[in-house]
């Protein structure tokens, strides 16, 4: 007999492993535009903790499912329920901050910004301090030690300036926005670390190598804190080595417990990380199951697999 039978106290393991629950859910949802069906009647669900890949051929519907879910369309029927709750019709924002992030398939970053400034742009939605209180500093909070006004001066007017500056901070607090710019920094920078890219952090968008700009499109994404994060077509343009890299960086995000949603036309990229896999063609949902499982099935075969490699 184990030591978990004999003790009546070991916690009890269990035999089935807990199903996750679903994050989201695309119920029934169908996008006209004018005569043209960008979906047609799709459901599907992504449960908490997985990476579930999305395909299918050009004009398949990909990214419209994703502006469907992010609130850039509104469907012509059907619904989108995020953590069990309606989001159907809510603005792109308003569903940033329930949990949801992207990015794009073009790269969309601000260009004369540095890396740093890019990813501190999606962590201040998080802030408290509306545009008013930052201004005139209207909000002050009691500082931790570590946040105070270092006295680093050996000596002279330097020295007796900055105990000023420590002992007013000590007495009527700092301003909750120039706290909240550091913890965005802080913030920001650990992401570019996360995502690899830090050192760097103070360079313009712009002159980032491509590869970089990828990778800091995902970390300004990252910066909202989301529960699920959309990556569409992220290893455009990559080469092997960057797609390998790619890879164990999606793992990673998954790892850190952000769920993930992957639109990727690279069929080695999408079987060699996602869990489960929804194939979409012209419109319509054709398969969805696990990577293997997809990878046999004839239509899909016949949908998307057996177009030539150069338009995969
Ligand atoms: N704003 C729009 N107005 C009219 N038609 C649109 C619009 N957006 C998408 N479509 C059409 O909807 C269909 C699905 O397009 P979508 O971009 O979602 O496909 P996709 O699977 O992402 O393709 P790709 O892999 O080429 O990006 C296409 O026929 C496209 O022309």
């Amino acid at each position: 007999m184990s030591d978990e039978t004999n003790n009546p106290v070991a916690p009890k393991i269990p035999t089935q492993p807990v199903p996750a629950k679903n994050l989201l859910e695309i119920d029934d949802v169908t996008l006209r535009f004018g005569g043209v069906v960008a979906l047609n009647g799709i459901s599907f669900e992504i449960k908490e903790g997985e990476i579930l890949g999305l395909i299918g051929p050009n004009g398949a519907g990909k990214t419209t499912c994703f502006n469907v879910m992010t609130g850039v369309y509104k469907p012509t029927s059907g619904a989108v329920r995020f953590r069990g709750e309606r989001v159907t019709g809510r603005k792109p924002h308003q569903i940033s901050r329930l949990g949801i992030s992207r990015t794009f398939q073009n790269i969309r970053l601000f260009p004369e910004m540095s890396a740093l400034e890019n990813v501190m742009v999606g962590t201040d939605s998080r802030h408290k301090t509306s545009v008013p209180g930052a201004l005139f500093r209207l909000y002050r909070v009691r500082p931790k030690e570590e946040e105070l006004p270092q006295v680093t001066a050996s000596g002279g007017i330097v020295r007796t300036w900055q105990q000023v500056r420590r002992g007013f901070a000590k007495t009527f607090g700092l301003s909750r926005h120039i706290l909240e710019e550091r913890a965005a920094e802080d913030k920001a920078m650990e992401l570019l670390r996360f995502v690899g890219i830090a050192d760097r952090a103070n360079d313009e968008a712009r002159n980032l190598p491509y590869g970089y700009q990828r990778r800091l499109e995902i970390a300004r994404a990252l910066g909202t804190e989301p529960k699920l994060l959309c990556l569409d077509e992220p290893a455009a343009g990559f080469n092997p080595a960057e797609k390998e890299e790619l890879l164990g960086l999606i793992r990673r995000i998954r790892d850190k417990g952000v769920t993930v949603l992957l639109i990727e036309h690279d069929m080695r990229l999408v079987m060699g990380v996602t869990d489960r896999i929804v194939v979409l063609e012209f419109g319509s949902k054709i398969a969805d199951g696990r990577p293997e499982e997809v990878s046999r099935d004839p239509r899909v075969i016949a949908a998307y697999l057996g177009e030539p490699a150069d338009a995969a």
